[in-house]
Protein backbone atom coordinates (compact mmCIF):
# COMPACT_ATOMS: atom_id res chain seq x y z
CA UNK A 1 0.00 0.00 0.00
CA UNK A 2 1.76 3.49 -1.42
CA UNK A 3 2.15 6.29 1.81
CA UNK A 4 0.28 9.29 1.28
CA UNK A 5 1.42 12.39 3.21
CA UNK A 6 -1.36 14.90 3.36
CA UNK A 7 -1.65 18.36 4.63
CA UNK A 8 -3.45 17.63 7.84
CA UNK A 9 -4.00 17.42 10.62
CA UNK A 10 -6.68 15.11 10.72
CA UNK A 11 -9.84 16.70 9.83
CA UNK A 12 -8.55 18.40 6.95
CA UNK A 13 -10.39 18.95 3.71
CA UNK A 14 -7.23 17.91 2.32
CA UNK A 15 -7.36 14.38 4.04
CA UNK A 16 -11.10 14.45 2.04
CA UNK A 17 -9.48 14.74 -0.86
CA UNK A 18 -6.56 12.04 0.06
CA UNK A 19 -9.07 9.40 1.18
CA UNK A 20 -10.52 9.48 -2.65
CA UNK A 21 -6.79 7.89 -3.57
CA UNK A 22 -5.66 4.12 -2.75
CA UNK A 23 -3.04 4.31 0.14
CA UNK A 24 -2.35 4.43 3.61
CA UNK A 25 -2.57 8.22 4.97
CA UNK A 26 0.06 10.52 6.95
CA UNK A 27 -0.75 13.61 8.34
CA UNK A 28 1.83 16.02 8.14
CA UNK A 29 1.27 19.69 9.38
CA UNK A 30 1.90 21.82 6.86
CA UNK A 31 2.41 21.87 2.64
CA UNK A 32 6.07 22.17 2.39
CA UNK A 33 6.32 19.32 5.39
CA UNK A 34 3.74 17.03 2.92
CA UNK A 35 5.92 17.59 -0.39
CA UNK A 36 8.95 17.30 2.15
CA UNK A 37 8.02 13.85 2.51
CA UNK A 38 8.02 12.85 -1.00
CA UNK A 39 11.39 14.61 -2.02
CA UNK A 40 13.07 12.76 0.85
CA UNK A 41 11.63 9.20 -0.13
CA UNK A 42 9.66 8.74 3.33
CA UNK A 43 5.91 8.84 1.44
CA UNK A 44 5.51 8.06 -2.05
CA UNK A 45 2.76 10.39 -2.50
CA UNK A 46 1.44 13.98 -1.01
CA UNK A 47 -1.96 15.31 -1.10
CA UNK A 48 -1.97 19.09 -1.33
CA UNK A 49 -4.81 22.01 -2.39
CA UNK A 50 -3.86 23.77 -5.24
CA UNK A 51 -6.76 26.15 -6.17
CA UNK A 52 -9.98 26.95 -4.73
CA UNK A 53 -13.10 28.70 -7.25
CA UNK A 54 -12.95 31.22 -4.63
CA UNK A 55 -10.21 32.66 -3.22
CA UNK A 56 -7.39 31.40 -6.09
CA UNK A 57 -4.14 29.69 -6.11
CA UNK A 58 -2.55 28.46 -2.50
CA UNK A 59 0.61 30.22 -2.66
CA UNK A 60 2.12 27.99 -0.22
CA UNK A 61 1.53 24.86 -2.83
CA UNK A 62 2.85 27.04 -5.38
CA UNK A 63 5.87 27.92 -3.93
CA UNK A 64 6.81 24.35 -2.75
CA UNK A 65 6.21 22.93 -6.08
CA UNK A 66 9.31 25.60 -7.66
CA UNK A 67 11.76 24.70 -4.75
CA UNK A 68 14.35 21.76 -4.47
CA UNK A 69 14.00 18.50 -6.25
CA UNK A 70 11.18 18.28 -8.77
CA UNK A 71 8.07 16.42 -8.08
CA UNK A 72 5.31 16.28 -10.23
CA UNK A 73 1.53 15.61 -10.40
CA UNK A 74 -0.16 12.24 -11.24
CA UNK A 75 -3.69 12.96 -10.73
CA UNK A 76 -6.19 15.60 -9.46
CA UNK A 77 -9.12 15.70 -7.52
CA UNK A 78 -12.16 18.38 -6.69
CA UNK A 79 -13.98 18.89 -3.37
CA UNK A 80 -16.99 20.79 -2.35
CA UNK A 81 -16.06 22.88 -0.09
CA UNK A 82 -18.73 24.33 2.92
CA UNK A 83 -17.47 25.05 6.21
CA UNK A 84 -18.58 24.13 9.92
CA UNK A 85 -17.86 26.82 12.44
CA UNK A 86 -17.32 24.12 15.62
CA UNK A 87 -16.76 25.53 19.33
CA UNK A 88 -16.68 24.20 23.10
CA UNK A 89 -19.53 22.19 24.21
CA UNK A 90 -21.51 25.47 26.37
CA UNK A 91 -19.68 27.90 24.69
CA UNK A 92 -21.87 30.87 25.42
CA UNK A 93 -19.53 33.89 23.87
CA UNK A 94 -17.62 33.94 20.67
CA UNK A 95 -14.88 36.92 20.48
CA UNK A 96 -12.36 35.16 18.21
CA UNK A 97 -12.49 32.65 15.50
CA UNK A 98 -9.69 30.15 13.72
CA UNK A 99 -8.72 29.26 11.02
CA UNK A 100 -6.88 28.60 7.50
CA UNK A 101 -6.82 31.99 5.60
CA UNK A 102 -8.68 30.16 2.84
CA UNK A 103 -10.88 28.94 4.80
CA UNK A 104 -11.64 32.40 6.59
CA UNK A 105 -12.04 34.28 3.36
CA UNK A 106 -14.65 32.13 2.09
CA UNK A 107 -16.81 33.12 4.92
CA UNK A 108 -15.52 36.81 5.83
CA UNK A 109 -19.29 38.34 4.62
CA UNK A 110 -20.92 35.36 6.92
CA UNK A 111 -18.85 36.31 9.99
CA UNK A 112 -19.23 39.96 9.77
CA UNK A 113 -22.74 39.16 9.43
CA UNK A 114 -23.26 36.77 12.12
CA UNK A 115 -20.52 37.19 14.58
CA UNK A 116 -19.54 40.92 14.44
CA UNK A 117 -16.76 42.12 16.33
CA UNK A 118 -14.71 38.85 15.97
CA UNK A 119 -11.25 38.74 15.94
CA UNK A 120 -10.23 36.35 12.63
CA UNK A 121 -6.85 34.36 13.63
CA UNK A 122 -5.00 32.09 10.63
CA UNK A 123 -3.98 29.13 12.11
CA UNK A 124 -1.93 26.57 9.46
CA UNK A 125 -5.12 24.65 8.82
CA UNK A 126 -8.98 24.32 9.24
CA UNK A 127 -7.90 21.30 11.70
CA UNK A 128 -5.25 22.48 13.34
CA UNK A 129 -8.00 25.59 14.02
CA UNK A 130 -10.39 22.33 15.72
CA UNK A 131 -7.12 21.23 17.35
CA UNK A 132 -6.49 24.57 19.06
CA UNK A 133 -10.39 25.98 20.15
CA UNK A 134 -10.43 22.27 21.85
CA UNK A 135 -7.24 23.31 23.99
CA UNK A 136 -8.91 26.43 24.82
CA UNK A 137 -6.96 28.87 22.71
CA UNK A 138 -9.82 30.22 20.64
CA UNK A 139 -13.64 30.37 20.70
CA UNK A 140 -14.51 28.83 17.47
CA UNK A 141 -12.80 27.68 14.36
CA UNK A 142 -13.89 27.50 10.55
CA UNK A 143 -13.52 23.36 9.59
CA UNK A 144 -14.47 21.21 7.23
CA UNK A 145 -17.29 19.20 7.94
CA UNK A 146 -15.81 15.79 9.10
CA UNK A 147 -13.65 17.82 11.68
CA UNK A 148 -16.53 17.13 14.03
CA UNK A 149 -15.72 13.80 14.22
CA UNK A 150 -12.34 14.08 15.15
CA UNK A 151 -12.21 16.85 17.84
CA UNK A 152 -14.47 17.30 21.34
CA UNK A 153 -16.46 20.35 19.80
CA UNK A 154 -19.66 21.27 18.87
CA UNK A 155 -21.59 22.56 15.77
CA UNK A 156 -22.67 25.97 16.29
CA UNK A 157 -23.54 26.38 12.36
CA UNK A 158 -23.09 23.96 9.60
CA UNK A 159 -23.26 24.68 5.95
CA UNK A 160 -21.58 28.06 6.08
CA UNK A 161 -20.10 29.50 2.82
CA UNK A 162 -20.38 33.41 1.45
CA UNK A 163 -20.16 32.13 -2.32
CA UNK A 164 -22.42 29.41 -3.36
CA UNK A 165 -20.57 26.03 -5.20
CA UNK A 166 -17.37 26.81 -3.71
CA UNK A 167 -14.55 24.48 -4.78
CA UNK A 168 -10.90 23.52 -4.38
CA UNK A 169 -8.78 21.52 -6.27
CA UNK A 170 -6.10 18.97 -5.26
CA UNK A 171 -3.23 17.57 -6.18
CA UNK A 172 -1.51 14.21 -5.97
CA UNK A 173 2.45 14.86 -6.04
CA UNK A 174 5.17 11.94 -6.44
CA UNK A 175 8.94 12.18 -7.29
CA UNK A 176 9.05 12.06 -11.08
CA UNK A 177 8.99 8.70 -13.08
CA UNK A 178 6.54 7.20 -15.61
CA UNK A 179 4.04 9.49 -16.56
CA UNK A 180 0.26 8.55 -16.24
CA UNK A 181 -1.20 7.51 -19.38
CA UNK A 182 -3.25 10.34 -21.84
CA UNK A 183 -6.59 9.85 -21.60
CA UNK A 184 -8.17 12.29 -24.01
CA UNK A 185 -9.01 14.07 -20.85
CA UNK A 186 -5.99 15.90 -19.45
CA UNK A 187 -4.31 18.60 -17.95
CA UNK A 188 -0.66 19.90 -18.07
CA UNK A 189 0.91 22.15 -15.83
CA UNK A 190 4.44 23.60 -15.83
CA UNK A 191 6.26 26.91 -14.07
CA UNK A 192 7.97 28.83 -16.65
CA UNK A 193 10.53 31.54 -15.34
CA UNK A 194 11.02 34.05 -18.39
CA UNK A 195 13.92 36.59 -19.06
CA UNK A 196 12.43 40.14 -18.41
CA UNK A 197 12.11 41.66 -21.67
CA UNK A 198 8.69 43.18 -23.54
CA UNK A 199 6.48 40.83 -24.45
CA UNK A 200 7.53 37.64 -23.04
CA UNK A 201 4.28 36.29 -21.73
CA UNK A 202 2.53 37.16 -24.52
CA UNK A 203 4.98 35.23 -26.99
CA UNK A 204 4.37 32.20 -24.38
CA UNK A 205 0.75 32.42 -24.68
CA UNK A 206 0.50 32.84 -28.58
CA UNK A 207 2.78 29.36 -28.99
CA UNK A 208 -0.46 28.18 -27.38
CA UNK A 209 -3.25 29.65 -29.02
CA UNK A 210 -1.35 29.15 -32.45
CA UNK A 211 -1.41 25.27 -31.34
CA UNK A 212 -5.34 25.28 -30.60
CA UNK A 213 -4.10 24.54 -26.75
CA UNK A 214 -7.13 26.03 -24.30
CA UNK A 215 -5.56 27.38 -21.20
CA UNK A 216 -7.22 26.11 -17.88
CA UNK A 217 -4.80 28.39 -15.34
CA UNK A 218 -2.08 31.08 -15.01
CA UNK A 219 -1.17 32.42 -11.98
CA UNK A 220 2.27 34.52 -11.21
CA UNK A 221 4.37 34.37 -8.29
CA UNK A 222 7.49 36.33 -7.25
CA UNK A 223 10.80 34.95 -7.95
CA UNK A 224 11.72 36.29 -4.84
CA UNK A 225 14.76 37.96 -5.64
CA UNK A 226 14.03 41.64 -7.46
CA UNK A 227 11.19 43.71 -6.86
CA UNK A 228 8.91 42.79 -9.82
CA UNK A 229 10.52 39.54 -10.94
CA UNK A 230 7.80 36.74 -11.59
CA UNK A 231 7.32 32.81 -12.32
CA UNK A 232 4.39 31.86 -14.54
CA UNK A 233 2.57 29.14 -13.94
CA UNK A 234 0.88 27.79 -16.70
CA UNK A 235 -2.06 25.05 -17.14
CA UNK A 236 -3.17 23.77 -19.86
CA UNK A 237 -5.69 21.18 -21.66
CA UNK A 238 -3.69 17.81 -23.14
CA UNK A 239 -1.56 15.26 -22.23
CA UNK A 240 2.66 16.25 -22.70
CA UNK A 241 2.45 13.03 -25.02
CA UNK A 242 0.05 14.46 -27.27
CA UNK A 243 2.42 16.25 -30.55
CA UNK A 244 0.80 19.32 -29.76
CA UNK A 245 1.29 19.77 -26.40
CA UNK A 246 4.75 18.90 -26.47
CA UNK A 247 5.46 20.97 -29.24
CA UNK A 248 4.24 23.93 -27.23
CA UNK A 249 5.99 22.89 -24.51
CA UNK A 250 9.48 22.72 -26.40
CA UNK A 251 8.33 26.07 -27.66
CA UNK A 252 8.02 27.52 -23.71
CA UNK A 253 11.42 25.97 -23.21
CA UNK A 254 12.83 28.10 -25.99
CA UNK A 255 11.38 31.16 -24.60
CA UNK A 256 12.38 30.70 -20.93
CA UNK A 257 15.25 30.84 -18.52
CA UNK A 258 14.11 28.03 -16.94
CA UNK A 259 11.12 25.85 -17.07
CA UNK A 260 10.01 23.00 -14.67
CA UNK A 261 7.41 20.30 -15.56
CA UNK A 262 4.70 19.74 -12.86
CA UNK A 263 2.66 16.91 -14.47
CA UNK A 264 0.62 15.71 -17.27
CA UNK A 265 -2.51 13.67 -15.49
CA UNK A 266 -6.19 12.97 -16.17
CA UNK A 267 -8.35 16.15 -15.18
CA UNK A 268 -10.96 15.57 -12.47
CA UNK A 269 -13.99 16.76 -14.55
CA UNK A 270 -13.08 14.08 -16.98
CA UNK A 271 -14.17 16.60 -20.33
CA UNK A 272 -12.54 15.71 -23.22
CA UNK A 273 -10.43 18.39 -24.55
CA UNK A 274 -10.69 20.06 -28.08
CA UNK A 275 -7.43 18.02 -29.72
CA UNK A 276 -5.79 18.86 -32.99
CA UNK A 277 -3.02 15.67 -32.37
CA UNK A 278 -4.66 14.13 -36.34
CA UNK A 279 -3.17 17.84 -38.20
CA UNK A 280 0.18 17.71 -36.06
CA UNK A 281 0.89 14.31 -36.84
CA UNK A 282 -0.32 14.43 -40.02
CA UNK A 283 2.42 17.75 -41.03
CA UNK A 284 5.26 15.93 -38.62
CA UNK A 285 4.98 12.77 -41.10
CA UNK A 286 4.97 15.25 -43.77
CA UNK A 287 8.09 17.04 -42.89
CA UNK A 288 9.50 13.62 -42.60
CA UNK A 289 8.97 11.99 -45.54
CA UNK A 290 10.25 15.62 -47.06
CA UNK A 291 13.32 15.05 -45.42
CA UNK A 292 13.69 11.47 -46.82
CA UNK A 293 13.41 12.82 -50.51
CA UNK A 294 10.05 10.87 -50.24
CA UNK A 295 7.47 13.97 -50.91
CA UNK A 296 7.82 17.18 -52.58
O1 LIG B 1 -7.16 23.60 5.97
C1 LIG B 1 -7.70 22.71 5.30
O2 LIG B 1 -8.61 21.99 5.69
C2 LIG B 1 -7.23 22.53 3.91
O3 LIG B 1 -7.29 21.43 3.42
C3 LIG B 1 -6.76 23.74 3.15
C4 LIG B 1 -7.83 24.45 2.34
C5 LIG B 1 -7.15 25.43 1.30
O4 LIG B 1 -5.94 25.53 1.24
O5 LIG B 1 -7.90 26.06 0.52
C6 LIG B 1 -8.59 23.49 1.54
C7 LIG B 1 -9.88 23.70 1.21
C8 LIG B 1 -10.65 24.86 1.68
O6 LIG B 1 -10.74 25.75 0.58
C9 LIG B 1 -9.98 25.55 2.81
C10 LIG B 1 -8.70 25.28 3.18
Amino acid sequence: MPRIAYFGPQGTFTEQAALRFPGELVPVETIPLAVAAVRKGETEFACVPIENSVEGAVPATLDVLIRDEPVVAVAETVLDVRFSILVRPGTAEIKTIASHPHALAQVREWIAASLPGVTSIATSSTAAAAAAVERGEFDAAVTAPVAVNHYELDEYATDVLDVADARTRFLLLTRPGALPEPTGADRTSVVVTTPNRVGVLSELLTELALRGINLTGLESRPQKGKLGTYRFYIDVEGHIAEPRIGDALAALHRHSREIRFLGSFPKADHEPSEAHNAEFTAAAAWVDAVRKGERG
